[in-house]
């Protein structure tokens, strides 16, 4: 009876007529685990003015040292905790706690929560969309076992959990200029279908046990410092490299495939903006976020205006060519800019300027500026 009571006193949320979080785990009985209740105990409390304890899987990969940088500085560096299952190189392991952790082994992912305080999880392993295609069943593995391990560890814990979607995650059948939030969303790759799934998932858990779960869908993200781990945005940050170094580029998308694009400094802040918002400016759980959108052949229009003998040749991938064609080739992303104030700093020309000031400092582009 008061379990029917408590459903009932659940109202919809004005802001977008869905339901609110339904209930916490503990009026439940049972967690995701049949974990009983009142074993909740490790879960560390903490208030606005204390620092939250943070985990990143997948923490090697493009994004995750620059997340761990970004987090540090705002938290303190013991508060951010780096894991993979790969050996770190010297000067990641010395810039902060790293540990090993495996996404897949459920014992050792809730060890580390417990032992460490965890409160907040940036879940960051995967498989990309083309090593993904490559390998669909370590991606199934990785991409959806793994996701289910994250979210039962983050219920039972009442973690902040962050999980990041993707362009990726819609199809030939989305709208594809704009694509907006909410559309329908059959994604062709095993990557896109694990990624609707970790939204769907998320979400549930949202509001089937209260778990307070964020999701952003992710553009091409554009880094210097850090190499891509095997998507189909890929040719955006090689450009960069090969232009600095070689003066030309072999693109592995035909010419006008358009794709919405953005550079991790927006990336990063996007995500922690996301994640500090308050509850009650989230009318959705899972957002599109974008900054532009081009196709090779204007990136490497930008790009000859600092290399001037700068040339692009294609040889076009046809993997990856199906990918793109299928993917949004624009994002609204009006919601997160309305909810939560979200807003990106960085066009095309920025982007190419930071980008080759950072690759060019000792070759070509400096000779030509
Ligand atoms: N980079 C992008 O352009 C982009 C765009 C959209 C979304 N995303 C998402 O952001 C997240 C981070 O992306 P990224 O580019 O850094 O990915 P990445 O491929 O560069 O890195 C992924 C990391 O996951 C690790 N990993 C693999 N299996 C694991 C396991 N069993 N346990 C723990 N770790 C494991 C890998 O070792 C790797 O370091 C991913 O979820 C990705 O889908 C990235
Ligand atoms: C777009 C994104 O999810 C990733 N960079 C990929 O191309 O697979």
């Amino acid at each position: 009876m008061l379990f029917i009571r408590m459903l009932r006193r659940v109202g919809q949320s004005p802001a977008c007529g869905c339901w609110t979080p339904v209930l916490p785990v503990r009026f439940l009985g049972i967690s995701p685990r049949q974990i009983p209740a009142d074993a909740n105990f490790h879960s560390a409390s903490f208030s606005a003015t204390d620092h939250p304890r943070v985990l990143i899987t997948g923490g090697l990969g493009q994004l995750g040292v620059g997340l761990a940088n970004l987090l540090r500085k705002r938290f303190g560096k013991d508060n951010v905790i780096l894991s993979d299952i790969r050996k770190p190189p010297d000067h990641v392991f010395h810039s902060g706690p790293f540990i090993y952790s495996d996404i897949l082994d459920y014992k050792n992912l809730r060890e580390i929560v417990v032992n460490n305080r965890i409160t907040w999880l940036f879940h960051y392993s995967a498989l990309l969309s083309a090593i993904g295609e490559a390998n669909v069943s370590l991606a199934r593995a990785v991409n959806i076992t793994g996701l289910h391990n994250i979210l039962d560890v983050a219920a039972e814990h009442n973690l902040r959990l962050f999980v990041p979607s993707t362009i990726g995650a819609f199809g030939p059948t989305s709208p594809r200029n704009p694509t907006p939030d909410l559309c329908i969303q059959r994604p062709r790759t095993i990557y896109g279908v694990s990624k609707v799934h970790a939204e769907l998932m998320g979400e549930y858990y949202h509001y089937r046990y209260g778990l307070d779960f964020r999701c952003l869908r992710y553009p091409g993200i554009i880094s210097a410092d850090s190499q891509p781990g095997g998507g189909t945005t890929d040719y955006a940050v090689q450009i960069f490299h090969d232009a600095a170094k070689h003066g030309k580029f072999e693109c592995n998308l035909e010419a006008r495939t358009r794709l919405p694009m953005m550079y991790i400094d927006d990336c990063l802040r996007a995500t922690l903006e996301v994640m500090e918002a308050p509850a009650e400016s989230l009318s959705m759980r899972t957002y599109n976020v974008s900054a532009m959108s081009f196709t090779p052949e204007e990136l490497a229009q930008e790009v000859l205006k600092h290399v001037p003998e700068f040339q692009i040749t294609y040889n076009v991938d046809a993997v990856r060519q199906a990918i793109a064609d299928s993917w949004p080739m624009k994002f609204d992303d009006s919601n997160a800019r309305k909810d939560w104030g979200w807003k990106h700093d960085f066009d095309l020309p920025e982007l190419v300027t930071t980008m080759l000031n950072f690759h060019g400092s000792e070759t070509r582009v400096a000779q030509a500026n």
